[in-house]
This record gives C-alpha cells, structure tokens and sequence, in this order.
C-alpha cells in the first residue's frame, strides 16, 4: 500500500522570493502531469519532492521518508531527471556515472559497477560501458540519467521537461519510456499533449495550484488560457 507524497503547508523562497507560501497536496497518481507557465513554481515543486531544496517551513514525506533530511533513504525513495542531462552527468564514463549512485546507497564499488553493467545489459546498451558520455547523443544521455537513476530504484520518478530540445522521434521514444516504467511519476512539462494520458494534472500558477484533476478536466482549460494568453503576446 502506497503511503504517496505528503506535501503539508509548504512555504518556499528563492533568492528571498516567495515561490510556494502554504502548499498542501496528497499525490499517490502512478502518472501525475504539472503544467503551468514559465517560472510558475514547477521545476521547483519536484526539487523539492526530491529533496533537493528545503522548505522554509511545512513537510515533504515521500512514502514517509523525509527526503531533505534523511538523504539515503531519498536515494531509494525519489530519483529526479533534470531538463538537461549535461546538468546531472558528473562523470566522463558511462559506467561510473551508473555505479555512483549504488556507491552513494553504501554499495561497495565492484559490486557497485557490477549493478551498473546489469542495468546497462537490460536496456539493451551493454557497450555503453565504457563509453565517454560527452560521445551520447542529447537523447542518448538523458537515457543514461534515467538508467542512473533506475539503478537505485526508487519508487518515484520527477521528470523536468524531459522533451524541451529533443527531436520528434526521440520525444516519442522517451514518452513510450516513460509509460513503461513501474515506478510513480511526475512529470513538469508546459506541452499538455504529452500529459494528456496521464492520471491527474496538477495546473501551477505563480506557486498556487489553479486547477488539479484528471486530463479532461483541466487540460482544455489550461489550453484555453493559454491560448488566451497568447493573443495578448506582442511577439
Ligand atoms: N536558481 C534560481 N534561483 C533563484 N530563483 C529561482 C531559480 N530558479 C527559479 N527561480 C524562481 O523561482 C520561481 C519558480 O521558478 P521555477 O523554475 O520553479 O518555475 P517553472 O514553472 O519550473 O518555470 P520554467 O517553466 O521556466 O522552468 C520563479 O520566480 C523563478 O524566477
């Protein structure tokens, strides 16, 4: 039985200003899509989902794991994929990148590398062992953020723009990806096509939550406003 995420009365600021002031939501959705415009709060939403920023007041529990505090149990619980994979690979070899993770859980190396290589072999990329990551291609290495991050198997997985800057192809590769991992998602996107599948749609704006419900309900609306928002543009 899933315990989900718990966000509870969250408050949040960036360089002194205010992103989130009294954020509650309960997610346990298998796919969940956050929508809303630029600087809306959503690349921050799952930082902090992931541990990655600490609320100035309030809880994130992610299957009752404080992921800011108790990092290890994080490593296990959460895995988050940046917009733009070259932000997350820290390492020149396919392989260590994969195996830094299991080192961090407390794996010892050999067997940390040993893991990394099972991982590889069922996607299908053994030979990327020893590649150089700078060598991938852009869909290449964001394939290799999200073997990194499966190699840990968390139950959840944050997706932040996994499309911006990937042709079609690749965008459809990812997106079948996506849909066949076992884990909890959410994914950031401002495309609401490609949530349109989804279980539940949390709309952002300006760090509140303007709608939250299935596709139908509020994908149409956040097209409309948005397309109401383009008229307006004087680009
Ligand atoms: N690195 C940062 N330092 C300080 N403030 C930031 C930083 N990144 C974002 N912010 C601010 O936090 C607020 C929320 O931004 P956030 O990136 O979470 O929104 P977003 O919905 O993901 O936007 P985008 O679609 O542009 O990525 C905005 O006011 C933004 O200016």
């Amino acid at each position: 039985m899933t315990k989900g995420i718990e966000i509870n009365n969250v408050a949040l600021a960036r360089e002194g200003q205010p992103v989130f002031a009294a954020l509650s939501l309960r997610l346990a959705e298998r796919r969940i899509g956050v929508v809303g415009r630029n600087g809306a709060g959503k690349s921050s939403l799952i930082r902090l989902l992931a541990g990655l920023m600490a609320p100035q007041a309030g809880q994130v529990r992610v299957e009752g794991v404080d992921v800011v505090r108790d990092r290890r149990a994080a490593l296990h619980t959460v895995g988050i994929l940046f917009q733009n994979p070259d932000h997350q690979i820290i390492f020149p070899v396919v392989i260590e990148e994969i195996a830094f993770g299991l080192e961090q859980m407390g794996l010892p190396r050999a067997e940390a590398r040993a893991r990394a290589q099972q991982v590889l072999e069922r996607h299908g990329r053994a030979d990327w062992a020893e590649r150089l990551c700078h060598t991938l291609s852009q869909g290449q290495r964001q394939l290799l953020c999200l073997m990194a991050v499966l190699a840990m198997q968390p139950r959840w997985i944050f997706f932040d723009e996994p499309f911006a800057s990937l042709d079609l192809p690749t965008t459809l590769a990812v997106e079948a990806r996506i849909a066949a991992l076992d884990q909890n998602v959410v994914l950031v996107t401002h495309d609401p096509a490609r949530v349109a599948g989804f279980d539940r749609i949390l709309w952002l704006e300006a760090g509140e939550v303007v709608a939250d419900g299935a596709p139908d309900e509020v994908l149409p609306r956040y097209r409309a406003a948005m397309e109401a928002l383009a008229k307006d543009l004087a680009c």
